[in-house]
């Protein structure tokens, strides 16, 4: 099939991989929408792309500086929101991580949390209780305990008894789940605040200008309840007016999660995590095209047993790969195998052609040469075979002297190969013994020298050889 101009090439196992990392891209979103980590991860996918721009219009210093804020960033991301991180991996189950889109507001159980109230406010319980909106509250407020619990009245009660270690500070409820107690709110400095306002009213006071979440407070001097939402306190009187406002508050919340409304981000969001992958695979798999030339050592498989492999033309191939720069980068060595098999070979020289299919390479790699295309391989049956061995003697002793008798100890020695080569072989040499110099009979050591060096000797036998020779004077007749 012809492959369309925007996708020359496109194998089905790419469209796969473009879908697949889109498809975990949008899953992460999923999970940590609405949260500050999605906010600050866009900001590092930005600098990343601004880093990339710098990178080709050769911006050493920009792409350098923009290196290092983005590993920072990434640092600030796990060591700032970890709470939140843990938060949202621990509040959902294995199997929301990768199907289903969960609700980012499951509604706050308002009638639990006025009853509550107005129990603690009867019992002179003083509290704090935090019901967040849209803003994440990591910047304002001083993370204190991760606390995941379903939200009930008798929580609540118990939350801010006093003999609680967790009863100081404020309590932040998120749907029907507490989050997180203990948490330290910012002080306001507002001086036009009601002098029966002592620091617990205050922190209420700062973490509404500050955020958009709405704050409850019981007074636990008079057993007042205040609500306080952006710059405005509320004194509460009944809780039927504490009912209202929370539910106005709670209607918002869920409204932000209308289902058009979430329909139109999720697709917006999808889109984008498609075009992103997309890009990025573009850009690793397709970019500008590198060649590269490696030696990669021959495997061989399939060998019959009973043979062996005597001897090989070459023990590695060189290979020309394209690809693109990253690709041809990240090529790691034992991604790239030479498999040769020997299924068919017969004793003694076998060709084996090195094709495309015996020569393994990572995804998008691409083979431009091999060297050698062939490689000539010797195997045979092992055998042993004892031989004699003789001594090669070089050179002329002088001349008044011959040679009388030269002997060899030992005078055969066992010798291991291929069965085709051992029946032409019935002797082994020494190496070069000089004649000349020699004056007296003696004895010597030299070492053997066995022909193709894929002879071997017999296990434990020794390459070396005494020579004890006798020399005597020429007849007068024979000069
Ligand atoms: N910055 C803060 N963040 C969260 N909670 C705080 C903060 N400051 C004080 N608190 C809580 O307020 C309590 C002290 O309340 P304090 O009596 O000073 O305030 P108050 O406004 O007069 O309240 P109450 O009317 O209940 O006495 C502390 O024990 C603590 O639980």
């Amino acid at each position: 099939m012809d492959p369309t101009p925007f996708s020359p090439g496109l194998r089905w196992q790419d469209i796969a991989d473009i879908l697949f990392n889109s498809y975990i891209l949008f899953r992460l979103y999923v999970l940590f929408r609405g949260t500050n980590v999605i906010r600050m991860i866009i900001a590092i996918a930005m600098l990343w792309m601004t880093e990339r721009l710098a990178v080709n219009m050769g911006l050493i210093v920009t792409s350098w500086a923009m290196q290092g804020i983005i590993t920072a960033a990434a640092l600030i991301i796990i060591i700032v929101f970890r709470n939140e991180i843990a938060s949202v991996l621990q509040t959902r189950d294995f199997k929301s991580f990768f199907w289903g889109i969960p609700q980012r507001q499951v509604r706050t159980p308002v009638d639990i949390i006025v009853e509550s109230v107005y129990e603690l406010a009867r019992r002179k319980l003083g509290a704090l209780i935090v019901l967040p909106l849209k803003k994440g509250l990591e910047a304002v407020v001083q993370s204190g305990v991760v606390w995941q619990g379903k939200l009930s009245r008798e929580m609540l009660l118990s939350i801010f008894w006093h003999g609680t270690p967790v009863h100081d500070g404020a309590t932040i409820v998120q749907g029907d789940q507490i989050t997180e107690v203990a948490a330290i709110l910012p002080l306001s400095k507002r001086n036009d605040l009601p002098g029966n306002f002592g620091t617990r009213h205050r922190a209420a006071v700062g973490l509404a200008e500050q955020s958009d979440a709405l704050v409850i407070v019981v007074s636990e001097e008079r057993g007042r309840v205040t609500v306080f939402q952006e710059d405005k306190i509320i004194q509460i009187n009944d809780n039927i007016e504490l009912d209202r406002i929370l539910r106005e508050h709670a209607g918002e919340a869920a409204d932000r999660g209308g289902m058009k409304r979430q329909t139109m981000e999720l697709s917006i969001a999808a889109m984008i995590c498609l075009l992103s992958i997309t890009g990025i695979w573009f850009s690793f798999a397709r970019g500008l095209e590198t060649l590269v030339t490696l030696e990669v050592p021959v495997e061989f498989m399939n060998r019959d047993p009973k043979m062996e492999i005597f001897s090989a033309s070459a023990s590695s191939v060189s290979l020309q790969l394209s690809g693109s720069g990253s690709l041809i980068k990240s090529i790691r060595p034992d991604q790239v195998k030479v498999k040769l098999s020997l299924d068919n070979a017969v004793p003694g020289g076998n060709l084996v052609p090195i094709s495309r299919n015996t020569i393994t390479l990572p995804p998008g790699i691409q083979l431009k040469q091999v060297d050698p295309q062939a490689l000539e391989v010797n195997l045979d049956v092992p055998v042993q075979k004892t031989v004699a061995i003789q001594a090669e003697w070089s050179g002329k002793l002088p001349k008044e002297l011959i040679l009388e008798e030269a002997r060899l100890i030992p005078d055969k020695i066992t010798i291991v190969g291929g069965s085709l080569m051992l029946k032409q072989i019935e002797t082994i040499y020494t190496e070069k013994i000089p004649l000349d110099g020699i004056t007296t009979g003696g004895t010597t050591t030299v070492s053997l020298v066995l022909p193709p060096s894929s002879l071997k000797l017999e296990n434990g036998a020794k390459n070396r050889v005494e020579v004890v020779y006798k020399v005597k004077q020429r007849p007068a007749s024979s000069s």
